[in-house]
């Protein structure tokens, strides 16, 4: 298996390479080899971005080409069995010896060791390790190092270095996640990635870098990244969900017709005419998403850090809902499928295990949101101290003088809406923490007790983000569009936000002048978009453009052979080469000669 996976992976990377494509063809042609993913994902997804993020252009001069042209192989070790979210707790230590210009690195105790870099088990040589870096007795906390750990002719472990395969998983078995520990391991100073922070060869540290947290920079561009892929993993299960739901029949609602298409139940419309909307909101958000990291980039390239936190609070909130909104609606599309959707041949249960891990990796969910929440709640008292709003909190101001927003059903009026119900929100986890204080909790004690609600603010700006950009973003494309394709595209968009309204009546009523004529009036609009969006459904994830190779799917296949292809995959399982397996000689006669 292993062996079959690394031949894939090779031919996809050196494949595409030689034809130097782009990345998401690059992504589009890995996923005709894999279900899961590449051993080599984070060569190209987290070890050269890092390169390129924490080394000096000197340094970028030695390992960039050497990792480019695949003379080395790389991983990304940061999290250990001890510690994942905490980073400032990882307890690899890296220790500066000045007599010999070298860093020994050591993980103290079992929880130190390195746990999860996906490729590190058996395919990775080299790989960055986030070490506390000591110098003069000092500790400065997490720093990037680049690390080899094995041979790169024999591919033997170096001396000093536990490294080996973490086992099975829910799914990610295709990438090797490994372990590593280091024993006394020592390399050259010169391997400290010294973009942000350096220490000259007697041992002195030199903070490069205003910012403390560039070192993070890696995990930021992931996110963004991750925002995109979640789209386009989303799209991929609604195509195989929407085309087995235009094939498959089945119940008779009226005697003398035939079984209907189960894509004409309303039911199954509303389980899956929101994942095509999604996929598309998600889409359009990661690519305003990347406009405003390439933006921040060019800021921080002028020595600018001001726009960050809030490009930290972006990419943290729309990381963990968009992941967080695709295993849902996977598992959705999985559920609409009936049985059928629980076989591995379907496609749904790879793409659900690949999508659930993508709420944990990166940063979990429930971590990200409250980090949001710590700039949303800081912009909140900035407002108070009169200072001005980042672009993405101009909403707050509206809250200023309390009055309820009035609530009116157009596309414009329910994005209010959900800004009033993310400024409301915030407002209430503003006005709980001072109350904990005023009852003589300290700030620590009172921001623990409020983060249920904390987490509830930062999904509710999140989606208030994402509305709002897919409306606007959806009126500008579709600008010069057809009148046909505007049409169905803004019943896509206005479909994800009456699916949110819906979603979120009760914050809506608490916020906004929603009454229950408007709810009424809500479903029933939904409803009958649900319709309209039927004809053009199957077209509609046609339009995604997923090859069959790269779907994958015995149920979502273009021509639609959905039980001759179920039935050509399980006769290809082991189980079936013979007619009688001989687990019923050795094990079933005995037993039922009662000889066990
Ligand atoms: C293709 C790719 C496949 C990927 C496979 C999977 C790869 C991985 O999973 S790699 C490992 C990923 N690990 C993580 O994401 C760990 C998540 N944890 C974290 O990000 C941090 O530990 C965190 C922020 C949650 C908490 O850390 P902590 O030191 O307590 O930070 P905290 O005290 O809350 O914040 C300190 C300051 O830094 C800021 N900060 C924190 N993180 C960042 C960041 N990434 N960027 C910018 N600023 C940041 C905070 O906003 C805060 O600013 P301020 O003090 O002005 O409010
Ligand atoms: C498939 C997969 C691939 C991965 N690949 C890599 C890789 O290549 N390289 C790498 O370095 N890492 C990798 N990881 C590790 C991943 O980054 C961590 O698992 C992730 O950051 C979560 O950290 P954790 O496991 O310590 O969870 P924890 O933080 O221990 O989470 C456990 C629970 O504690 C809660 N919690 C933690 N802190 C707080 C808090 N402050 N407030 C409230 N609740 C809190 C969480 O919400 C969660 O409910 C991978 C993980 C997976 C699943």
């Amino acid at each position: 298996m292993y062996g079959q996976i690394v031949r894939d992976g090779l031919v996809n990377v050196t494949g595409i390479e030689d034809l130097g494509l782009t990345s998401p063809v690059l992504q589009r042609t890995s996923d005709a080899f894999f279900k899961e993913i590449s051993p080599f994902l984070l060569h190209f997804g987290m070890f050269v971005p890092t390169i390129i993020g924490q080394c000096t252009p000197e340094q970028q001069a030695k390992w960039l080409p050497l990792a480019m042209d695949l003379k080395i192989i790389g991983t990304y070790a940061q999290t250990e069995l001890g510690h994942g979210t905490f980073i400032r707790g990882l307890e690899t230590t890296a220790t500066y010896d000045a007599s010999t210009e070298q860093f020994i690195l050591k993980t103290p105790k079992l929880s130190s060791y390195k746990w999860w870099a996906g490729g590190l088990g058996k395919t990775a040589n080299h790989c960055i390790v986030l070490a506390q870096l000591y110098t003069k007795g000092v500790c400065h906390g997490p720093h990037p190092f680049i690390v080899q750990i094995r041979d790169t002719e024999t591919h033997m472990p170096l001396p000093g270095i536990k490294v080996g395969e973490i086992g099975p998983k829910l799914g990610f078995n295709t990438a090797d996640n490994g372990f590593l520990g280091f024993e006394d391991f020592r390399i050259p100073r010169e391997n400290l990635m010294m973009k942000n922070a350096q220490v000259t060869k007697d041992g002195t540290y030199v903070k490069v870098a205003r910012h403390g947290k560039l070192t993070y920079g890696t995990m930021v561009f992931v996110r963004v990244m991750l925002v995109s892929d979640m789209a386009y993993c989303l799209a991929k299960a609604v195509t195989i969900a929407v085309r087995y739901s235009a094939v498959r029949r089945q119940s008779q609602p009226k005697p003398d017709q035939p079984e209907p298409q189960v894509l004409d139940y309303l039911t199954q419309q509303h389980k899956l005419f929101i994942c095509i909307s999604t996929a598309h909101a998600m889409k359009l958000t990661s690519t305003w998403l990347w406009n405003t990291f390439t933006g921040v980039l060019a800021d921080m390239r002028d020595g600018n850090t001001d726009t960050l936190p809030e490009l930290h609070a972006l990419s943290s909130c729309l990381k963990a809902i968009s992941t967080s909104d695709t295993s849902a609606l996977i598992e959705q599309c999985r559920f609409a499928c009936g049985g059928h959707g629980y076989m591995y041949s379907s496609n749904l249960p790879a793409l659900y295990s690949f999508a659930t891990a993508t709420r944990t990796y990166e940063g979990d969910y429930t971590v990200l949101l409250l980090q949001t929440a710590r700039f949303l709640v800081k912009s909140w008292e900035q407002m108070d101290e009169g200072k001005p709003l980042t672009p993405t909190l101009a909403y707050l101001e509206q809250s200023r003088n309390g009055s309820q927003v009035s609530w009116d059903d157009s596309p414009e009026g329910i994005v209010r809406g959900f800004d009033a119900v993310a400024a409301g929100r915030i407002g209430a986890c503003v006005k709980s923490i001072r109350k904990h204080i005023n009852n003589g909790m300290d700030y620590e004690d009172a921001w623990q007790m409020t983060t249920v609600q904390l987490v509830g603010a930062a999904e509710a700006h999140c989606r208030a983000v994402i509305c709002r950009v897919y409306r606007d973003e959806t009126a500008r494309l579709t600008a010069g569009c057809s009148p046909g394709v505007k049409a169905v595209l803004d019943q896509l968009s206005t479909l994800y936000l009456l699916y949110w309204a819906l979603e979120r009546t009760g914050d809506l009523l608490r916020f906004s002048s929603l009454s229950e004529r408007d709810i009424e009036n809500l479903q029933a609009r939904y409803e009958a978009l649900l319709l309209k969006i039927r004809p053009n459904a199957v077209g509609l994830v046609d339009a995604f453009d997923f090859r069959d190779e790269v779907l994958m799917s015995t149920l979502g296949s273009y021509d639609g052979r959905v039980y001759e292809r179920l039935m050509e995959e399980a006769l290809k399982t082991p189980l079936n080469r013979e007619p009688v397996s001989d687990s019923f000689h050795k094990y079933i006669k005995p037993m039922m000669q009662g000889k066990l």
